[in-house]
C-alpha cells in the first residue's frame, strides 16, 4: 500500500528524571532505619548511614552524604497518582501520533512494579496512563477514528515472550527501516476499553516470572514492556492521513547482589542475565549522558534485547520519563546512591520527538495503482504456495541439500552477528579506556589544585568543591573500569563463540558438504575479521592524530606565549639539527592562558570556583599528553598508559620522558631518516634536549645554560643509577619495568626555570598498567 511519510517536524526533548522513596515495609521498620530526606520537591537527600559520624566528620566532609536534584522527586507519602499527576503530560501527545516511553528504575525491592502496577488501592502508572489514554479518546471532538491496539511482552533471561500469549514461543526482534526495532510475531490485540487493557494486563502479569528472594517475596524476574498503539484515521478532500502513536510502559527486573538475596542455581543464572541487561541499560544511559555532555558517538544499544527494545525510548522518537524508585532504608545505601547517580546522568539524555505519520491517497488513480499492486502481490504469493508445496514431495535427497542450505543460512547469519557484535564491543571498550585516561588526567589535575589551594585558601570552600569534582571523576573511573571488566568478559565469549563457528564451518568443508558456499563463508568470516581489526585501529589512529595535534597546537601556543618568537625558534631548531615538518598555526597575541590575572580558556581549572589558573596551567593542563600514549604505547603485552609525574609537566622532560610515537610533537631528526633517532635514544636524546633545551630556557629565566646543562645532566645522573639507561643507545625507556615510585631529581631544573616553587624536590613516576583494548 502506498504510504507517503510527511517531512516530520522534529523537536528535541530532554528526558524527564523522577524519583520515588516508598516507604519502609513493616520487617524494615524492625531493623531499619529513614536515610531519605525529599526536600522541595526536587532534591533527595541520601544521609550518611553510619550514625556514628560527628559533627566534625560532618563539616570536614568525611561523611557520606549525598544530594541531588531530579524534575520531581516524591516522598514514602506521595501515592502513584502523585507521580502519575506531574508525568502525564508525556502521554496526552500518544493520541496524537506522538511516542512516550516512561520505565522504572531501581534496584530490587525498591518498588518499581509498585510504581508501574500498583494495587488496587494505589493504581500505578500503566493503569493511570491507560484511563488517560481513553479518556482523551472521549473527549476527542474530531470526526477522526480512533483505534487502540496493545501489546505485552517480556525478557527472561534474553529471551523475549508474548505476554498476551499461553505458552508463547521464543520471539525476535527485527530492525524494520520504517518502524525500527520491533518483534516479529508479537500478538497486538484492538481493546475498547481501559478495562479491556486492564484485563490483558492481569492475565499477563500473571504469566510473569516472579521469585521470592530474601528482599523481596514477590520479585520481578523478567522486564515486561507493555506498548499502546492509538491509530489515528483522519480523513479529508485530499485523502486519508494515519497518525500512529504509542505509548511504552516498562517494568524493569529486579538487579540485586546474589550475596544479598542467597539466591544460587536457576535464580543466580536469573540474576546475571538481570544484571546484565541492566548493566548493558546503565551504559547506555551512561553514554548517551556523556554524548549530551562531551559528544561520544557509541551507545552500545546492542549489548542486550532490553536495551535495543528500548532505544526509541532512550534516545529516538520519544518522550521519555524514568522514574527512579528507592528504598529509604539504611541497609540499601549503595543501591540508592548507585540507582540515583544513573538517574542524575539520565538527565543529560535528549530525545527528538515527532508525530509518525503516513499517509494514505485514496484518489481514483491512486486505488487503480494499489489494485494492480495487490493483484501483483498475489501473483507472488500463489507462486510462493506452489514452490513450498513441490517441496514438501521432494526427493530426499534434495530435501537434505535444503536443510543443509537452511543450516549454512543459520550459520552465516550467525558469522555476521558474531563480528557486527564483536566491532560493538571493541568500540565499547575503546571508548571507556578513552574516557577514564580523560579522566585520570582531570584527577591528577584535580590533585595538584586541591594541594596549591590547601595552601593558600582559608575557609576552605573551593578546596570543597574540588574534592566533591574529584569524588565524581573516581565514581566514573571505577565505573567505568567495572564496565570494561564486563566488555572484556564478554569479547572473550565472542571470541570463543568465533572459535566454534570456525570449527563446524571447516568441519562441514572435511564433511564435503557445499563446498563453495563454505569456502566464501570461512573468507567472508575471516575477512570480517579483518575488517573489524583495522576498523578498531583506524579509530585508535584518529584518536591518536587527534590528539597530537591538539598537543602540538598547544606547545607552540605556550612557547610563543612565553615571549619567543616563531623564526627564533624555527632558527634554533634549525640549529639543533631537528626540522619542525608542519606548518604552525597562526596565533594572535597576547596569549590569554599566559595572563596571571585572567583563567585560560584552555584550562580545566577555569570549571573549578576560585582556582582562577594553576600555576602551571599553560603547561600542565594544556599539554595533555599521556592521551596519546594510553592508546598507543602497547610495550610486552602491556597496555602502558604510564604514570606520569606532576610536577616533570612544568620541565622539558616531558619531551623526551614520554614519548614513544616518533612523530610525536612532528619532528625529527635531520642527520638520519629514521625518527626514532631523535626520542626513542635516551642517551643521544639527552644529548640533544640538552642542547636545545637549555637554549631555550636561558631566555625563558635568568639562569645560564650551564646551570640547566648540569641540572639535566644531574637528573639523566639519577636515571641512569637506577639502571634505565645503561642498557645501550636502543634501549627504550622502560617504564613498565620500573618496580616502584621512580624519582627525577628536578630541584635545580625547576628553580632555574622558576615557573613556580616545587611541591616536593621531587617527581615520582608510577608505573600505571592497564588492560589494552584487545587487539
Ligand atoms: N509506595 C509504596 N507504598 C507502599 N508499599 C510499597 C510502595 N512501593 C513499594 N512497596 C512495597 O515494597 C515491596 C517491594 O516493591 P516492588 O515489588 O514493587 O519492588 P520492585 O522494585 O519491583 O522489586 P523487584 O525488582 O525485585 O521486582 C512490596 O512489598 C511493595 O508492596
Amino acid at each position: 500500500m502506498p504510504s507517503i511519510r510527511a517531512p516530520a517536524t522534529k523537536q528535541t526533548a530532554t528526558l524527564m528524571v523522577a524519583v520515588k522513596c516508598r516507604p519502609l515495609t513493616d520487617v524494615e521498620r524492625l531493623r531499619s532505619r529513614n536515610i531519605i530526606q525529599v526536600t522541595d520537591d526536587k532534591s533527595v537527600i541520601v544521609l550518611d548511614p553510619d550514625l556514628s559520624k560527628d559533627y566534625l566528620d560532618r563539616i570536614q566532609n568525611r561523611t557520606k552524604e549525598k544530594r541531588y536534584s531530579f524534575d520531581h522527586a516524591f516522598g514514602p507519602e506521595c501515592t502513584n497518582v502523585d507521580v502519575y499527576q506531574r508525568i502525564s503530560s508525556t502521554i496526552a501527545g500518544v493520541i496524537q501520533g506522538l511516542n512516550a516511553t516512561i520505565f522504572a528504575y531501581g534496584s530490587t525491592g525498591s518498588g518499581k512494579t509498585y510504581t508501574m502496577v500498583g494495587t488496587h488501592r494505589d493504581p500505578g502508572l500503566m493503569v493511570l496512563s491507560l484511563h488517560t489514554i481513553f479518556d482523551l479518546i472521549k473527549k476527542d471532538k474530531s470526526s477522526d477514528v480512533l483505534e487502540v491496539s496493545c501489546s505485552y511482552l517480556e525478557v527472561y533471561n534474553e529471551v523475549i515472550y508474548d505476554l498476551l500469549v499461553k505458552s508463547s514461543g521464543h520471539l525476535e526482534l527485527r530492525e524494520d527501516p520504517e518502524n525500527g526495532i520491533i518483534v516479529a510475531g508479537l500478538r497486538n490485540i484492538k481493546v475498547q476499553s481501559a478495562d479491556k487493557i486492564l484485563e490483558l494486563l492481569h492475565v499477563g502479569n500473571s504469566r510473569r516470572k516472579t521469585e521470592s528472594t530474601e528482599v523481596n517475596a514477590t520479585s520481578s524476574r523478567s522486564h515486561a514492556v507493555l506498548e499502546i498503539t492509538v491509530k489515528r484515521t483522519q480523513r479529508n478532500q485530499y485523502g486519508t492521513q494515519i497518525l500512529r502513536g504509542k505509548l511504552a510502559l516498562v517494568d524493569l527486573a529486579g538487579s540485586e547482589r546474589a550475596s544479598e538475596t542467597n539466591i544460587a542455581g536457576q535464580k543466580l543464572r536469573d540474576g546475571a542475565n538481570i544484571n546484565k541487561s541492566l548493566l548493558a541499560l546503565a551504559n547506555c544511559i551512561n553514554a548517551l549522558g556523556k554524548q549530551q555532555k562531551r559528544g561520544l558517538a557509541y551507545v552500545p544499544y546492542r549489548n542486550s534485547k532490553l536495551t535495543r527494545i528500548l532505544k526509541d525510548g532512550l534516545s529516538g522518537n520519544s518522550r521519555t520519563v524514568m522514574v527512579a524508585t528507592i528504598s529509604p532504608a539504611d541497609d540499601q545505601y549503595h543501591h540508592t546512591v548507585n540507582t540515583l547517580k544513573y538517574a542524575d546522568r539520565a538527565k543529560e539524555i535528549k530525545t527528538q520527538i515527532h508525530k509518525n505519520i503516513g499517509t494514505v491517497d485514496t484518489h481514483v488513480e491512486d486505488y487503480k495503482r494499489m489494485i494492480e499492486n495487490l493483484k501483483v502481490e498475489v501473483c507472488h504469493l500463489r507462486e510462493e504456495l506452489a514452490d513450498k508445496e513441490s517441496q514438501l514431495n521432494l526427493k530426499p535427497s534434495e530435501k537434505a541439500a535444503d536443510e543443509e542450505l537452511s543450516w549454512l543460512d543459520v550459520l552465516s547469519c550467525e558469522t555476521s552477528e558474531n563480528v557486527q557484535e564483536r566491532i560493538n564491543l571493541q568500540k565499547a571498550l575503546f571508548e571507556l579506556e578513552e574516557t577514564n585516561t580523560r579522566n585520570r588526567i582531570e584527577l591528577q589535575h584535580l590533585d595538584d589544585a586541591i594541594a596549591k589551594q590547601q595552601v593558600i585558601e582559608r575557609d576552605g570552600t573551593v578546596v570543597h568543591a574540588l574534592r566533591s569534582r574529584r569524588q565524581v571523576i573516581l565514581d566514573n573511573i571505577r565505573d567505568n573500569d567495572e564496565a570494561g571488566t564486563g566488555y572484556r568478559k564478554e569479547i572473550e565469549l565472542n571470541e570463543t563463540r568465533q572459535c566454534q563457528l570456525q570449527s563446524m564451518i571447516d568441519e562441514a568443508i572435511n564433511s564435503n558438504g557445499n563446498k563453495t558456499y563454505l569456502h566464501i563463508l570461512s573468507q567472508y568470516r575471516l575477512l570480517g575479521m579483518a575488517n573489524t581489526e583495522l576498523q578498531f585501529e583506524m579509530a585508535i589512529r584518529e584518536q591518536v592524530i587527534h590528539n597530537q595535534r591538539e598537543a602540538q597546537r598547544n606547545l607552540w601556543n605556550m612557547l610563543m606565549g612565553l615571549g619567543l618568537d616563531q623564526k627564533y625558534l624555527m632558527d634554533l631548531a634549525v640549529k639543533q639539527g631537528i626540522t619542525i615538518e608542519e606548518p604552525i598555526t597562526p596565533f594572535t597575541k597576547p596569549f590569554p592562558f599566559l595572563d596571571h590575572t585572567t583563567s585560560s580558556p584552555y584550562s580545566p581549572y577555569q570549571q573549578y570556583p576560585g582556582i582562577n589558573r594553576h600555576p602551571f596551567a599553560s603547561q600542565a593542563c594544556v599539554l595533555q599528553h599521556h592521551q596519546d600514549f594510553s592508546s598507543t604505547a602497547y610495550y610486552k603485552g602491556q597496555y602502558n598508559a604510564h604514570g606520569l609525574c606532576r610536577q616533570e609537566h612544568h620541565s622539558s622532560y616531558y619531551l623526551f620522558s614520554h614519548d614513544h610515537s616518533p612523530s610525536y610533537l612532528g619532528m625529527k631528526h635531520q642527520a638520519s631518516e629514521s625518527p626514532s633517532s631523535c626520542f626513542f635514544t635516551p642517551v643521544k636524546l639527552a644529548r640533544d634536549t640538552h642542547g636545545f633545551y637549555s637554549e631555550l630556557r636561558t631566555r625563558l629565566c635568568p639562569c645560564t645554560k650551564e646551570d640547566i646543562t648540569s641540572s639535566l645532566n644531574e637528573d639523566f645522573e639519577q636515571l641512569r643509577k637506577e639502571s634505565c639507561l645503561d642498557r645501550g643507545p636502543t634501549a627504550k625507556f622502560p617504564y613498565s619495568n620500573i618496580p616502584g615510585p621512580y624519582h627525577i631529581n628536578y630541584k635545580t631544573l625547576s628553580s632555574c626555570a622558576d615557573l613556580s616553587k616545587p611541591q616536593s624536590q621531587f617527581a615520582t613516576i608510577r608505573p600505571r598498567t592497564c588492560n589494552p583494548p584487545r587487539p
